[in-house]
């Protein structure tokens, strides 16, 4: 049998990338360690960490443009109005939002996007995306330690770690709320847990039989992180301890 000699295949768009970029959500306490995990978790990748717009003042050593988008209640109002947010909400007495053109850029490229909002947020951005937001609660061991960083980290007045203290307490009983929680016990532990949840739920865009032996790993790693793991009374245990 001969074949027709065929022309050659039509070139596969190379405009399109092969796969939609994950959308990662960080939430957890203030002073849980959500900067200090992502600054390991992220270092080498070519992640997109989605800059936030904020009505508080910058604090020594934060930069412009890159920490925050340090803007006034009125510049971050009309954003707000012109629905130029994925979501916003207020904060101990400051007004945080999530530019939504940059996220949907950086994802439609294939690049993985990572915000770190409170809980309000988060459960916005649920809402508006559903199971494509990958939402993970970074948990303190407990509010002792949780106490101890803020003290330590030494960035806010006294009155001010009692109010986000308070605030705490209320988001961590939430944390059923999200897919996955890590304890911020060990810190490389939770860095682990962190690049085993990215990697697993990149492999979820594929069948099984396309996995790697490194993906069935980060699988069943983030299958321990789960939040349906965490039992009410673990989570009572956080607060009251
Ligand atoms: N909803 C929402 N929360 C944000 C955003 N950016 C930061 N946050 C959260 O606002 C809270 C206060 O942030 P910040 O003032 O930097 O305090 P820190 O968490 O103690 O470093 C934290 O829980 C942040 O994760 C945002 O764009 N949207
Ligand atoms: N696993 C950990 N063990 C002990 N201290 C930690 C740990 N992770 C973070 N910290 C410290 O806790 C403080 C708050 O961390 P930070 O990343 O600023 O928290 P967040 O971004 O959640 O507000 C910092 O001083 C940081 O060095």
């Amino acid at each position: 049998m001969t074949f027709d000699q065929v022309d050659s295949p039509v070139p596969l768009p190379t405009d399109r990338p092969a796969r939609r970029g994950l959308l990662i959500v960080i939430t957890g306490a203030s002073g849980v360690g959500k900067g200090t995990l992502r600054e390991r978790w992220l270092a080498g990748q070519n992640v997109f960490y989605s800059t936030s717009w904020t009505t508080r003042g910058a604090r020594p050593g934060e930069q412009e443009g890159v920490d925050y988008v340090f803007v006034s209640p009125e510049v971050f109002a009309e954003k707000a109005q012109a629905d130029g947010f994925l979501e916003h909400a207020t904060f101990v007495g400051h007004h945080y939002g999530t530019p939504i053109e940059p996220i949907e850029a950086a994802l439609a490229r294939g690049q993985d996007v990572v915000l770190e909002i409170e809980v309000e947020g988060a459960m916005q951005v649920k809402a508006r995306l559903g199971e494509e937001a990958i939402l993970v609660f970074i948990m303190p061991p407990s509010l002792t330690e949780l106490r101890r960083r803020l003290e330590g980290r030494a960035t806010e007045t006294p009155e001010r770690i009692e109010k986000r203290l308070l605030r705490a307490r209320d988001e961590i009983m939430h944390a059923h709320a999200f897919r996955y929680v890590v304890v911020n016990d060990d810190l490389s532990r939770a860095v682990e847990e962190l690049l085993a949840v990215q990697r697993a739920e990149r492999a979820a865009q594929l069948p099984p039989q396309a996995w790697s032996a490194e993906d069935h790993a980060a699988v069943a790693a983030a299958a321990q992180v789960r939040s349906d793991h965490l039992s009410p009374e673990q989570l009572a245990r956080v607060v009251e301890s």
